[in-house]
């Protein structure tokens, strides 16, 4: 079981309404700018309250307005495991690599798979500033993957690289959508990224 979203919310002045229905492998977010994508992920991840519907994600529900409001009616942010890629990598600049990926588990070996397969071995001892924006995507996934996460969210994973990166990027998600089999929530604008990793198209703001 994927994600099983009804919301129904205010961002500011914008309505943002969103459906998706349950469906095993990627979900891709597809709308023009300001529809609404990445208010729907942050819903999911718990940093806006969605006003009213539900979210449930692998099996557990994260929101639901049914619940009684004063006895929380959300469940917070740090226990749903959303491995979340911001569309701006968002690396902490003061932690080398190695520092960012290990983040989520200081105390746990670092599991070498995801490093291996996202191509970011050679970059564990350098610096976020000194990295390529295709090379701090993938540092970002590393880093969410690592978290041990139950779901990803990931917005705009493949935007402002040259096309070897978005190549690079884009076997990465099919891997973790076909080999590792996390439920997987992605944000774009691009309809022919969509066509090749959606399992499920969801359109917002036609
Ligand atoms: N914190 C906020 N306060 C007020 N309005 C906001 C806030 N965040 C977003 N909005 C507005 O909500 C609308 C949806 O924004 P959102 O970023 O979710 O859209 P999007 O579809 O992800 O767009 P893009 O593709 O440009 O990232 C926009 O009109 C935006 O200006």
């Amino acid at each position: 079981m994927s994600f099983d979203v009804d919301i129904h919310g205010n961002v500011g002045a914008t309505e943002i309404r969103c459906r998706i229905e349950p469906v095993d492998g990627l979900t891709v977010l597809f709308g023009p700018s300001g529809a609404g994508k990445t208010s729907v992920l942050n819903m999911i991840a718990g940093l806006i309250d969605p006003g009213a519907g539900h979210i449930r994600v692998a099996g557990r529900t994260l929101f639901d307005e049914s619940w009684d409001p004063w006895d929380f009616n959300s469940m917070p942010p740090e226990r749903r495991r959303a491995g979340y890629v911001f569309q701006d990598s968002r690396l902490f600049p003061h932690m080398k690599v190695v520092a960012n990926l290990r983040y989520a588990a200081p105390d746990r070996p670092l599991d070498l798979a995801p490093i291996a397969f996202l191509g970011i071995d050679h970059l564990l001892d350098r610096w976020p500033r000194s990295l390529s924006g295709g090379e701090a995507r993938r540092v970002a996934i590393g880093r969410a993957l690592l978290s041990d996460p139950a779901f990803l969210l990931l917005d705009e994973p493949l935007s402002s690289l040259d096309a070897p990166r978005r190549e690079e990027i884009t076997r990465a998600i099919e891997h973790l959508r076909d080999v590792v089999r996390l439920p997987i929530l992605m944000v774009t604008h691009d309809a022919a990224e969509a066509e090749r990793l959606g399992t499920r198209i969801v359109a917002m703001g036609d």
